[in-house]
């Protein structure tokens, strides 16, 4: 069977529009629905209208670091969004260490960062990033890569080995460090936040037209095209898909912390129409939340994954508000493991999240004004961004949330 990654063809210049266009024609060709009236259910219900802001509010990519310059900022913001991914370890993560892989990874780079102003060379560099060991790695996420194993020849007796999905995941992790830290050595970039600023750079002097989406196009087109850890795009059924996950959270945090100031260090690309960052999480919740509907999905079994996605009792429970009790510490369950999918399962559902977004944003936007009470004309402007936060966020925020499974995928380095 041929690899649903290779040979699939790098999008046009128009990469945002790519991105919709093709997420859009996969849902629909994999017959997932997503309908105007269960969009309205979740836009009007009482848990979205009662936590939408609060919970979109908070981007928690202030970090607590003394940077030494815009550079160094940028540089540790891109690494990061390089490596965020990880979702498919994060059972495994939470029994060994309590954290998800989103916490996970910010904790790597803290400890990338700080062991990096101790003397021992810069390991967020374009030549640190090579030099990191698998142990360094886990050391500092707190994993544990040995295993234990029963002894071959002895009964009784069990030998600790190097393994379980933990190391698969440190493995992927130096990896993805290894070979960007080489790629930008041979471009002659320092460091991945250089390349990043020369990108946004030339991004702006190509700008041109009216076309709101030619920064964010630009600094994609560059972003993937230099690095097979950003080029988060497929075959399915001989149909290209571009999520491009990684690379428009670049964009987007690298937007979120210069866009507030007056006058930013470099110039800032027009990200009003920037698609979500679909990972495990989004399809998941808009399944839970009853708007993506896979019950007529059945070309690639996704009608079967999530049995009780649509049942109406557990649609409307979900919908209510947050219950004054189960506030987001009240109880930190760990989580339990979700459906594990294959990637072809993992990219309908990723695209179907992304157009689905689309649409909800799109049907908030042309609501009738007069229908809406003094209160609920906010509903009109939420925003992709906003969106994608309040439903990445909302999973963790309550107890009823958080016990509901999230599909998986090990072995990407792409959610
Ligand atoms: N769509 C979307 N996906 C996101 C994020 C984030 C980071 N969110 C923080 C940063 C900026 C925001 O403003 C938030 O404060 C992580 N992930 C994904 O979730 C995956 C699961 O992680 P966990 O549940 O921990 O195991 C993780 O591998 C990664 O693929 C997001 O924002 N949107």
């Amino acid at each position: 069977m041929s690899s649903p990654q290779r040979r699939v063809p790098l999008p046009n210049a128009s990469y945002v529009a790519e991105v919709k266009r093709t997420c859009s024609a996969l849902c629909e060709s994999q017959k997932i629905q997503v309908s105007t009236t269960a969009i309205k259910r979740l836009l009007f219900s009482p848990s979205f209208v009662s936590s939408f802001k609060r919970v979109s509010g908070y981007h928690g990519l202030n970090f607590p670091l003394n940077f030494p310059s815009v550079l160094s900022e940028v540089n540790f913001l891109s690494v990061l969004s390089l490596l965020n991914f990880g979702s498919g370890y994060r059972v495994p993560l939470h029994h060994q260490t309590g954290r998800g892989a989103w916490d996970s990874i910010r904790a790597l780079m803290f400890g990338l960062y700080l062991s990096s102003s101790t003397g021992n060379g810069n390991l967020l560099s374009a030549k640190g990033m090579q030099t990191i060991s698998e142990q360094q790695i886990a050391d500092l996420m707190s994993v544990n890569l040995y295993i234990e194993q029963p002894h071959n020849e002895i009964p009784g007796v069990s030998i600790n080995t190097l393994g379980g999905p933990l190391y698969d995941l440190v493995k992927l992790i130096a990896a993805t460090l290894q070979e960007t830290g080489k790629i930008l050595e041979d471009l002659g970039d320092p460091d991945l936040g250089t390349f990043v600023v020369r990108s946004l750079r030339e991004a702006d002097a190509a700008k041109h037209g009216a076309d709101p989406n030619a920064g964010v196009d630009a600094i994609l087109s560059k972003l993937v095209g230099a690095f097979p850890a950003f080029r988060d795009m497929a075959i399915i059924d001989n149909q290209p898909v571009y999520c491009f996950k990684k690379a428009l959270f670049l964009i987007y945090a690298i937007i979120i912390r210069f866009g507030i100031r007056s006058t930013p260090p470099f110039p800032l690309p027009n990200t009003s129409q920037i698609p979500v960052f679909t990972d495990n999480v989004l399809p998941s919740m808009l399944v839970h939340l009853g708007v993506v509907d896979l019950s007529r999905s059945t070309a690639h079994g996704l009608h079967t994954i999530f049995p009780n996605a649509a049942d109406k009792a557990q649609i409307d429970s979900l919908l209510q508000p947050l219950p004054k009790s189960h506030t987001s510490d009240s109880e930190k369950l760990s989580p339990t493991e979700g459906p594990a999918l294959n990637l072809e399962q993992a990219y309908v559902l990723r695209a179907a999240a992304l157009d689905a977004c689309e649409r909800i944003v799109h049907v908030a936007r042309t609501l009738d004004p007069d229908s809406l009470q003094a209160d609920q004309k906010w509903i009109q402007s939420i925003t992709l961004p906003e969106l994608d936060l309040w439903l990445w966020a909302v999973a963790k925020d309550r107890a009823d949330y958080r016990t509901l499974e999230r599909f998986t995928l090990r072995d990407t380095v792409f959610f």
